[in-house]
């Protein structure tokens, strides 16, 4: 079943309509679908069900706490990127031993959290963060889990600023310099190798640069183990693309079914790290249009959602689907520019939209679920939207707006 459809021409979140979320909570909101949430956390559970395997929901796509709670409730994993989105999963619930704690910059604090914590494993992705994590571990009389993050350089074919593959890119190491890394690692008293990682971006929507990925990677495990340095698991992170206008991604089952078919016999644990596939089409923005502008050269819709709610648009060019949330609905037809209301000229969600609306016109965006609220900001100190879970026919406030006081309470004047 479709988590998001129109019945009697009026769009649905499951069974409530999306009317009756804005007039009750106000917009901008975000709405998300338990339903849909784990329809795809399913699907991968699913693909892997009779392999040795960890899905570690990538917190960075929505981090909202009910999100995770709902992830959590189905046995998922977590990559985390800092302590926050650690401590996020732990007060969801989440299970310590089933976290993966990725990025470039991790702090000896972190560090020092997440051993406390007994996380799974750190993916480790320079030498200097490896000498760090070994004292931090010794300090605390620990053995770090440790996978590297390996650049295979191969071309994920996506937007540049979430290609993170090449060698070009911060993340990760290169083959050559993983194994070095790895032959220290085997030295060090208070690591344990326990993986190899590689993520190569995001919004992939072919197979090739994740099949390409993994021979790399394999190669890398035969040479590796020929000196004696054993992989137990294999971190194949994240990026599976989604559809938000017609890409054709491959379905979640293909995806793994590719990867599965790739190891052969090889039953090497996998983990893997969505986020976008498993939270993007699980979330709507609703906006309202303030006024419509119509000047000779463009039609404007001005909501009251903007980039500080969703920056995908400006950021990445990236175009979502907005439509209103009822269908025949009354205004004048036209080719919309749908921006809001920062002070930006980027300020937009979306541009030349054929659209019927007028004042008032209640928008929804779809795909809105990944990298939604998660980046969202005060820009134009403008307090971020409410977010609602929708379970069945029941609506829940899983994040209330936040007040003018909000934006104010952590600072102050000066004294005097
Ligand atoms: C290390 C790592 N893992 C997982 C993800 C999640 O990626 P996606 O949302 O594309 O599945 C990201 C973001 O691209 C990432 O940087
Ligand atoms: N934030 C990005 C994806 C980057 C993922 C982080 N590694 C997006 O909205 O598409």
């Amino acid at each position: 079943m479709d988590s998001f459809s129109y019945r009697d021409n009026a769009l649905h979140a499951e069974n409530i309509a999306v009317d009756a979320i804005a007039e009750k909570f106000g917009t901008p909101c975000y709405v998300y679908s338990r339903e849909a949430l784990e329809q795809s956390f399913r699907a991968y559970q699913d693909a892997l069900a009779d392999w040795p395997h960890l899905v570690c929901y990538a917190v960075k796509a929505n981090s909202n706490l009910a999100v995770l709670d709902v992830l959590a409730r189905l046995g998922a994993g977590f990559d985390i990127v800092s302590v926050g989105e650690l401590e996020r999963v732990v007060a969801a619930g989440g299970d310590p031993a089933k976290i993966v704690f990725s990025g470039v910059a991790k702090t000896p604090a972190e560090m020092a959290r997440a051993l406390e914590l007994g996380i799974h494993c750190f993916n480790v992705e320079s030498a200097a963060e490896l000498d760090v994590l070994n004292r931090v571990a010794g300090n605390m009389n620990l053995l770090a889990p440790v996978s590297i993050r390996v650049n295979p350089d191969v071309d994920a074919r996506t937007h540049p600023y979430i290609s993170t593959g090449l060698r070009e890119n911060k993340f990760g190491l290169g083959v050559d310099e993983a194994i070095a890394l790895y032959r220290r690692a085997a030295q060090l008293p208070h690591l344990e190798i326990r993986g190899l990682d590689c993520h190569i971006g995001s919004q992939l929507t072919e197979l090739s640069p994740f099949i390409d990925a993994l021979r790399h990677l394999l190669v890398l495990i035969d040479r590796l183990e020929a000196e004696g340095i054993i992989i137990r698991h294999l971190d194949l992170g994240g990026g599976l693309g989604v559809r938000y206008r017609d890409e054709q991604p491959p379905a979640i089952a293909d995806y793994i079914g590719a990867i599965r078919a790739e190891l052969g016999t090889r039953q090497l644990p996998l983990v893997f790290e969505p986020g976008r596939s498993i939270a993007a089409n699980a979330g709507l923005l609703l906006t309202r249009v303030e006024y419509v502008k119509q000047t000779p050269e463009h039609n404007f819709a001005l909501v009251d959602a903007g980039m500080n709610d969703m920056i995908r648009p400006a950021l990445y060019q990236a175009w979502l689907d907005i439509q209103p949330t009822r269908r025949q609905e009354e205004g004048i037809n036209a080719h919309w520019d749908i921006v809001g209301p920062v002070c930006e000229t980027g300020d937009f969600l979306g541009k030349n939209r054929p659209l019927t609306l007028a004042d008032g016109t209640l928008l929804a965006m779809f795909g809105a679920g990944a990298y939604g609220f998660s980046m969202s900001s005060n820009y134009n100190s403008r307090p971020r939207a409410a977010e609602i879970m929708v379970d069945g026919d029941q609506m829940h406030l899983v994040r209330r707006r936040e007040s003018i006081s909000d934006l104010l309470h952590l600072e102050q004047t000066l004294p005097g």
